[in-house]
């Protein structure tokens, strides 16, 4: 990847400093890294010759060792590391690199602000933590299971780093619990400082060591140079003293130490441990090997939650009607509804408050889907498919024609009828039926037609009986408006005194 100028980041805001550089997030989006967020590691002005050139040698070594990759290559490596991307220049001349910044979850909260959740901070005491402000949202990495899961990723990251690739094998080098970021939900890592990464055939790499994490071999001077063993080495030393809390453990050497949270290495991961970090290289395990030995750990002491059973109490429903959702479980603390179709998620609901069912009503039809959660996992079934009825919008259009009660023609009664009494006579003129006053149809409820979901047959019966329902009360409504109308006829004339 080409260089990058510096006048194209855009603002630099600081995200931490190490003994070599200063770590910027980048204010600009660039083309070449498109939906990246992206951090600029720039090289401190105390850094002087002939360290800088050397520092600066080994950043372009890293950056074109990724070149090199394949695009699947470089995916796998950029999901357990922040590799260089690019080199940056400043005046014409390299200064930094830019590497993807790493994602918010893998930061937390300190008495000094947001920081990188390095894994040097689980091994400080509860109360450090709590005087350095990082207590609570340190929580969720301080169970046991999740450490033991995180030491797990992180022997996988370096086996991915580890990965035989044609000719080539690299050397991590400077592993340590600062070069460590880790996010808990779920527990991932990913390794930083990986500008020392070089060839193990590139005799020209300057790899530095840590105190406390220097392999025997160079201490005693049997090599100079590092390679995969001495990683080795200190991953252990690194997963060791993750899973270590209190006092000295940073310092944790020995797998069997009453530092290491109990429980968490069974013998036989006792004994890994102590051939990985055993002064006879020949005897430790390769990278993978411990990562096997800590996924099978926490697969025998996790217990994640398990669905016994989910289902809907309808599935077939009136769109915006409530759907009961019922399941049973063990283990489970909470539960999550969710559906794929138009990102429908109810999260949190407590695994054992809802016995009658959770009513939800998604905003689309689709299937639903349970997960049952706990500390250490998950567990998901489908509860159905969800299908939404749609009533077709009924407007019941009564425009009758006017209603007049037209004029009695006159008529020429004979004289003997003249003698009769008077009969009613009706008046001639027009008189309006007053507006109808039409009746509220009450909505038509499927869910309450049939349990657990209404047939076909309850379902036209249903809207039978409704729309019978409508019609009687529209009748009703035009026989007041009738009445109302022909009380407002002109009485009938008084009758006269009866004939002798
Ligand atoms: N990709 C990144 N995204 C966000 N923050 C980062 C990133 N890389 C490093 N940091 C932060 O910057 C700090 C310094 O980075 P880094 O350890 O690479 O610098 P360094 O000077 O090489 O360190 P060292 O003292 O180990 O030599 C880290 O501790 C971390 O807090």
């Amino acid at each position: 990847m080409k260089p990058i100028r510096a006048d194209r980041l855009g603002t630099l805001t600081p995200l931490g400093k190490g003994g070599m550089a200063q770590v910027y997030r980048v204010g600009n989006p660039l083309p070449e890294f498109p939906n990246e967020t992206l951090a600029f590691k720039k090289l401190l002005p105390s850094i002087v010759e002939p360290n800088r050139t050397k520092l600066l040698t080994a950043m372009r070594t890293a950056v074109g060792l990724r070149d090199l990759l394949g695009p699947a290559e470089q995916a796998e490596l950029d999901a357990v590391a922040v590799w260089p991307l690019a080199m940056v220049q400043e005046g014409g001349g390299d200064v930094g690199l830019l590497m993807r910044c790493i994602p918010d979850d893998f930061f937390l909260d300190t008495r000094n602000g947001r920081e990188v959740f390095e894994l040097q901070l689980l091994c400080t005491s509860t109360k450090q933590a709590t005087a350095m402000g990082y207590d609570k949202s340190r929580e969720r990495a301080d169970k046991p299971l999740v450490r033991l899961a995180l030491a797990a990723r992180l022997a996988y990251a370096m086996e991915v780093v580890h990965r035989p690739r044609g000719g080539q094998r690299l050397v991590y080098g400077d592993m340590n619990l600062k070069n460590v970021a880790v996010a808990t939900d779920p527990p991932r890592v990913l390794l930083m400082d990986c500008d020392g990464v070089a060839d193990v055939g590139d005799t020209s790499r300057t790899q530095p060591n840590t105190f406390l994490f220097f392999p025997p071999e160079i201490i005693g001077k049997q090599q100079k140079l590092q390679d995969q063993v001495t990683d080795v080495y200190k991953l252990a030393l690194a997963i060791m003293r993750g899973l270590s809390t209190g006092q000295a453990a940073t310092q944790v050497k020995d797998p069997a130490s009453p530092k290491i949270i109990s429980g968490l290495l069974d013998p036989a991961g006792v004994a890994l441990f102590r051939s990985a970090v055993d002064s006879d290289r020949a005897r430790r395990p390769a990278a993978e090997d411990l990562k096997e030995y800590l996924v099978d750990r926490v697969l025998d002491l996790a217990s994640p939650p398990v669905l016994l059973s989910a289902e809907l109490s309808d599935e077939i429903t009136l769109r915006g009607s409530e759907v009961f959702v019922r399941w049973t479980h063990q283990g489970a603390r909470t539960v999550r509804i969710h559906s794929a179709v138009g990102n429908f998620s109810v999260d949190g609901i407590a695994a054992d408050g809802y016995p009658g069912g959770y009513p939800i009503k998604p905003p689309t039809a689709g299937e639903i889907r349970v997960t049952a959660v706990n500390d250490d996992g998950e567990d998901t079934m489908s509860a159905g498919r969800l299908r939404y009825f749609e009533i077709p919008d009924v407007h019941v259009s009564l425009h009758p024609p006017p209603v007049v009660l037209d004029g009695l023609p006159s008529m020429e009664l004979p004289r003997t009828h003249a003698e009769l009494p008077p009969y009613p006579m009706h008046s001639a003129e027009v008189v309006a039926v007053p507006p109808v006053r039409w009746p509220q149809v009450p909505p038509l409820r499927v869910a309450a037609l049939g349990s657990p979901a209404p047939l076909a047959r309850d379902l036209w019966q249903g809207i039978g009986r409704a729309y019978h329902d409508a019609s009687e009360r529209i009748d009703l409504a035009i026989r007041a408006a009738v009445d109302d109308a022909t009380r407002t006829l002109p009485a009938p004339p008084p009758a006269g005194p009866p004939t002798p």
